[in-house]
């Protein structure tokens, strides 16, 4: 029988090729995306992730045994600090000072996906919240991939490409896709449906987040 993480793959897939193809992403691998799309990018990312580590939280309280506490409390933990150091790191290349940082809205896209990741994993349950999880684990290790197999030499986002396309974030997604199939399997086909639902929605809002970046999105009014 194929997997829960596997048939999400598979139905998510022209989804998937699409957002590893957007020009955002290709040119973050030729090394020419524009500064200020970066930027813009990474100070959204940065307040992206703390809604993330928060929702890893709430998923690690509904654990259904000790070791998915561990698992997501420890996620929420190397979260905040493998990627925010990545972060400190362009934030001074980038001239972004900790007041640029504090008073940067967030944009529409992610407030959306912050608010909707912490919502469905304080409410829903437990695997829901999972499935809604991955896309932002999974997607980001094969797009982190694709750009190292094409990126270019002396390229400024190197230290993002290499932090994605790494060993040490691969083996947390493999930890993610494993626990996910384990649970999935003592799930009903209600549960498996909200899950498809939850992993798709969080697939296209990382498209979304790309995108938003790419036109430097900001509020109307
Ligand atoms: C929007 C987004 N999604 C996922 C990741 C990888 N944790 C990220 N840094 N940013």
């Amino acid at each position: 029988m194929t997997s829960f993480t596997q048939t999400a793959w598979q139905a998510n897939l022209p989804l998937f090729e699409t957002t590893r193809d957007m020009p955002f992403n290709r040119e973050l691998a030729e090394g020419v995306l524009p500064p200020e799309k970066f930027r813009h990018y990474i100070i959204q990312d940065a307040h992206y992730l703390e809604g993330f580590a928060r929702s890893l939280a709430f998923v690690a309280a509904k654990g259904w045994d000790a070791d998915h506490i561990v698992q997501f409390a420890k996620a929420a933990e190397v979260t905040i600090i493998v990627e925010r150091e990545l972060h400190a790191d362009y934030f001074e290349r980038f001239g972004v000072s900790p007041q640029d940082f504090a008073s940067a809205e967030l944009s529409q896209v992610c407030n959306h996906y912050v608010s909707y990741l912490q919502a469905t994993c304080a409410q829903a349950p437990f695997e829901v919240g999972l499935a809604a999880l991955l896309p932002c684990f999974w997607i980001y290790r094969e797009v982190g991939r694709a750009i190292h197999e094409s990126a270019a030499t002396n390229n400024s986002y190197s230290a993002w490409i290499e932090t994605y396309a790494g060993e040490d974030f691969s083996e947390a997604v493999d930890a993610v896709i494993a626990t996910l199939d384990s649970v999935a399997a003592r799930c009903s086909a209600r549960s498996i449906e909200r899950m498809h639902l939850a992993y798709r929605r969080s697939a296209q809002l990382e498209w979304m987040f790309w995108d938003s970046a790419d036109r430097l999105e900001s509020w109307p009014l």
